[in-house]
């Protein structure tokens, strides 16, 4: 079972080492021309070809594509959890924290014991550990559920102790694969207000995979339209909306229908390769 406390490996090059800040880096994730290979059965795969991104500190950046384009490989590589077969991938300034669909809690742990792991594992010291975990459930909005169990939990409370857990980790990078896909649409209304609102306070930089591409509009600053067969970026949206922003706003469904048409034809071209 993926605990989402990996231990990821990142590129720090000397020009990294010379900046003493995000800002002064210009970006807070990059990748420039990495591809993955992966071979299965002796056959070569070429998942990813040539990406090129970046991420500011602090920006918002939103992944759609085809299923099976390569969206997973991509956040695996930028958190580290497996090497590009050719480029770099750059994180300077922060060991990104990860969070998946499955929200992936020690069912034997409390809410707040979940999150006070974390909180040892980025090397808190122990006396601070109970507050800190009160503090990020408090920011989660779940300010009683330091005691209870993961199965006292619903699935939004649950993802949101993951919410907890992943800032526990200290990072300014936030890796989020898919996280509120299995969650239902009013929960995962509550879910984007709460997620957008952490995002402002703690100043993150956030890489978003998701299949809904209101939600990626809902949310992001920038939407990032991967190819599949070889994943590729194929295209980017600046998204001018102004926050908060809504799921239903009319700006926000007349560009998740603009994208949609895009992702539609990649999805096509996917099924024909
Ligand atoms: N460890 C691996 N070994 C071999 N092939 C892999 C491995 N990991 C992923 N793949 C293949 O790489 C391709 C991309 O997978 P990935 O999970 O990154 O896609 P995705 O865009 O995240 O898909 P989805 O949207 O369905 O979650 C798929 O064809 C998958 O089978």
């Amino acid at each position: 079972m993926s605990t989402g406390l990996a231990t990821p490996h990142r590129t720090r090059t000397a020009a990294d080492a010379a900046r003493n800040t995000p800002e002064d880096a210009g970006y807070a994730v990059r990748l420039d021309g990495v591809s993955k290979v992966f071979t299965s059965s002796g056959t070569p795969q070429l998942v990813l070809d040539d990406i090129r991104l970046e991420a500011a500190p602090g920006e918002f950046v939103c992944l759609l594509g085809a299923s099976g384009c390569g969206k997973s490989t991509l956040l695996n590589l930028v958190a580290g959890l497996d090497r590009p077969t050719s480029g770099t991938v750059r994180v300077p300034f922060s060991r990104p924290a990860l969070m998946f669909q499955d929200h992936a809690l020690f069912p034997w742990l409390s809410a707040g014991r979940n999150v006070e792991l974390a909180l040892r594992l980025a090397g808190v010291a122990k006396s601070e550990r109970r507050a800190r975990a009160e503090e990020l459930l408090h920011l989660v909005r779940l300010p009683d559920a330091y005691g209870k169990r993961v199965h006292q939990l619903s699935g939004g409370m649950r993802q949101r102790v993951a919410l907890a857990r992943s800032l526990a980790q200290g990072s300014d990078v936030l890796l989020m694969d898919e996280p509120f896909a299995a969650l239902d649409a009013i929960t995962r209304d509550l879910l984007h207000e709460e997620l957008s609102r952490v995002w402002q306070e703690r100043k993150l930089t956030v890489l978003f995979v998701t299949h809904n591409v209101r939600e990626a509009v809902r949310l992001g600053q920038r939407v990032v339209l991967l190819s599949s067969r070889p994943g590729r970026v194929a295209r980017q949206w600046q998204v001018d909306l102004p926050f908060p922003r809504r799921i239903e706003d009319s700006g926000v469904a007349a560009l998740a229908t603009e994208i949609t048409g895009h992702l539609h034809e990649e999805i096509v071209r996917h099924a024909r390769a």
